[in-house]
């Protein structure tokens, strides 16, 4: 281990985020009933241009009169390279109540994107003497903000969560594609008159975790957009979760369940879990560092990763 140690990632859970435009206030009080542990009520690219006010107005008016439960409430603005951003974070910060817990930066490329954010928070918080401080999330969706993926995960102690937005990302990155996460047709390998299709999204969201895990911030897999494809859903969240994210987008109601059951520990890995720990314990007070366990090795190493899933279901239970 390091000298210098990484700093533990905010607990709340975050197994799901469901999204949904600012613009269609009828969908709000779904949302709010929905299994989701994060709501996100968007002003970004699922509001026409025509449509920021009067989007910025519903969701002022939904946070303020909604029963949103225990979930994660966030909005996420608009990019630093519109006209609307600064609106949005100031007339949310004056007009939505203290129960708005967060704001999603998008397309972020850099720490000062996130810096400039924070400044207008703080300023507005302090101007309004708001109560509760606001946490910040991003979206790394351009190559900026994958190349500059470690200073902006250190960009802010407001920062909670960072996201993939594939869409976003594979426009930026030049990608042959109009897919949104998932397989791609094109993406293979060839051996033997067989095709073995690969992840092109694997490299960036290992390199989302590889950040937000030195920075104690929460990794999270982005949107798929077929949602008729249940399974190629749970495949993509499965290797996200896999990767060590804690949680994924849903962009339609019906992937939320999805979500939650992958990012859920199941009970057979919790108890496989706390066995580990319980034969390590019982190793270590016989003077060992390694035992056996099913057949194969476990030592302190394991102990750390029956840790992560049992931390996860605890966060989960306590949510
Ligand atoms: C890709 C980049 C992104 O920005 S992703 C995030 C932004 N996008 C969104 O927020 C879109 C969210 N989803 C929707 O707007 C809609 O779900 C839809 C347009 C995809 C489909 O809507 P539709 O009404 O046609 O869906 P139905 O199947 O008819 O709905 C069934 C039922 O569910 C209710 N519903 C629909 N959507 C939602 C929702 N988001 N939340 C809660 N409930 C919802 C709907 O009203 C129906 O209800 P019922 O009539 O049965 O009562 C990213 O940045 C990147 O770059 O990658
Ligand atoms: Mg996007």
């Amino acid at each position: 281990m390091s000298f210098r140690l990484q700093p533990p990632a905010p607990a709340p859970p975050h197994r799901c985020q469901l999204f949904g435009p600012g613009s269609r206030p009828a969908l709000f009080e779904k949302m709010a009933a929905s299994a989701a542990d994060v709501v996100n009520l968007d002003l970004e690219d699922s509001v026409a241009p025509g449509d920021k006010e009067s989007a910025r107005r519903n969701i002022i008016q939904a946070i303020n009169e909604i029963d949103w439960g225990k979930k994660t409430l966030s909005v996420r603005i608009n990019g630093l390279d519109t006209p609307y951003w600064y609106r949005d974070v100031v007339d949310l910060l004056e007009n939505a109540g203290d129960r708005l817990d967060q704001i999603m930066i998008p397309k972020v490329g850099c720490a000062a994107d996130v810096y400039a954010v924070d400044a207008l928070v703080t300023g507005v918080e302090r101007a309004k003497a708001r109560r509760k401080p606001i946490s910040l999330e991003v979206i790394i969706e351009t190559s900026a903000g994958i190349a500059h993926v470690e200073e902006i995960a250190a960009s802010s102690p407001r920062l909670q969560a960072m996201s993939l937005g594939a869409a976003d990302f594979a426009a930026s990155m030049g990608m042959q594609t109009t897919g949104i996460g998932g397989t791609q047709e094109n993406y293979y390998m060839h051996r033997e008159g067989q095709k073995y299709w690969s992840d092109p999204w694997h490299w960036a969201q290992a390199a989302i975790v590889a950040a937000c895990r030195t920075h104690g911030v929460l990794p999270v897999d982005g949107p798929f957009g077929d949602f008729s494809d249940d399974e190629g859903f749970r495949a993509q969240a499965l290797r996200s979760a896999t990767l060590g994210m804690v949680g994924k987008w849903a962009i339609h109601p019906k992937q939320v369940a999805l979500a939650n059951e992958v990012f859920t520990p199941s009970d057979a890995a919790v108890t496989e879990a706390r066995e580990i720990l319980a034969a390590m314990e019982a190793a270590k007070a016989a003077g060992q560092g390694a035992a056996t366990y099913k057949g194969r090795l476990i030592d302190i190493a394991s102990m750390r990763q029956a840790e992560v899933i049992v931390r996860q279901a605890e966060i989960i239970a306590g949510g």
